[in-house]
């Protein structure tokens, strides 16, 4: 029997269908929901993601400002900017697109951003809030996760689960959220001694690592809910996940493909954090 296909482009229009009535609504109380996102350098994916993260904004009534500089901008210009942005009454959402270049502090970007417009959730502030099971602003792909689990209605109370990738992005935050939804969390990296050994007791696999079609079809226990998170480009410039679809989904009883799984829902949830910034900011 074959796994069912999460699919993620159907429930984020099923999402931003409802963020879109909300943002009217708000709209016509005198509040339309606004989010700058920041774009430094000329990488070309990140150029789509902020392209599309825009053109998300737009077809859900939210108001949003594109900032992009070129690779050798100086921090302190970028600072500056979010300063002004922290301030604008227009801007519920600040976010700064990565990787930046090299010479940058990231963290030190991060933190510049005021903490309730930080609707990555990068900010220590937020992470720590997250770590307290009081979340302000869940990271975007990791919420968009759990947005997954409660679709297919999976039990994750005492279920063993097993994230593999330790990133501050999503492999740290998700792992939290699942500890949070009461399942037992292993956290495997590239330290990992016998990754199959844990990955094969997993009722639900998160797999984040950046390595293309990383998780074959014997790592995975029979039913498991199998959730890719990588997005990698072959030779062929064709796009593949973390996770050997064609395999694995033969074993796994749900798997989300790449593309159309994960990475629609990260931006979904970027709507969502926004609108709900831009809520808060109503009240
Ligand atoms: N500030 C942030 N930077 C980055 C984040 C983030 O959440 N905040 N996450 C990733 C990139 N990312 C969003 O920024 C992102 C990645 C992928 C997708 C997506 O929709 N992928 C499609 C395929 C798109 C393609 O054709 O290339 C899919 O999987 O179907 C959306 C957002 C790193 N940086």
């Amino acid at each position: 029997m074959t796994a069912t296909i999460l699919d993620g482009n159907a429930l984020a229009q099923k999402l931003r269908a409802d963020f879109k009535t909300r943002a009217e609504a708000l709209a016509a109380k005198g509040t339309r929901p606004g989010l700058a996102v920041i774009l430094v350098g000329e990488d070309p994916a990140s150029a789509v993601y902020v392209r599309n993260k825009v053109a998300a904004c737009e077809k859900a009534s939210f108001h949003s400002e594109k900032i992009v500089y070129p690779a050798d901008v100086a921090q302190d210009v970028v600072l500056r900017k979010i300063a002004e942005l922290n301030a604008d009454a227009k801007i519920h959402g600040i976010l700064v697109q990565l990787p930046l270049p090299k010479h940058f502090d990231s963290d030190l970007v991060l933190e510049a951003i005021a903490p309730e417009k930080d609707v990555d959730g990068f900010h220590a502030e937020n992470v720590g809030a997250l770590m307290q099971g009081q979340p302000r602003f869940i990271p975007c792909t990791p919420y968009g996760v759990t947005k997954f689990f409660e679709e297919a209605g999976v039990k994750l109370k005492g279920a063993e689960a097993v994230v593999i990738g330790r990133s501050n992005i999503v492999g740290k935050p998700m792992a939290m959220l699942l500890l949070q939804a009461g399942a037992t969390v292993t956290i495997c990296h590239s330290q990992t001694k016998d990754l199959a050994f844990h990955t094969k007791r997993a009722d639900v696999l998160v797999a984040a690592v950046g390595r293309p079609k990383f998780v074959t079809a014997d790592m995975v226990k029979p039913g498991a809910v199998v959730i890719d998170v990588g997005i990698n480009r072959l030779p062929d410039g064709k796009l593949c996940g973390d996770v050997d679809f064609d395999g694995v989904k033969e074993v796994a009883g749900a798997i989300t493909p790449v593309p159309g799984g994960v990475g629609p829902m990260t931006i979904t949830m970027l709507l969502a954090n926004t609108l709900e910034a831009a809520e808060r900011s109503a009240k």
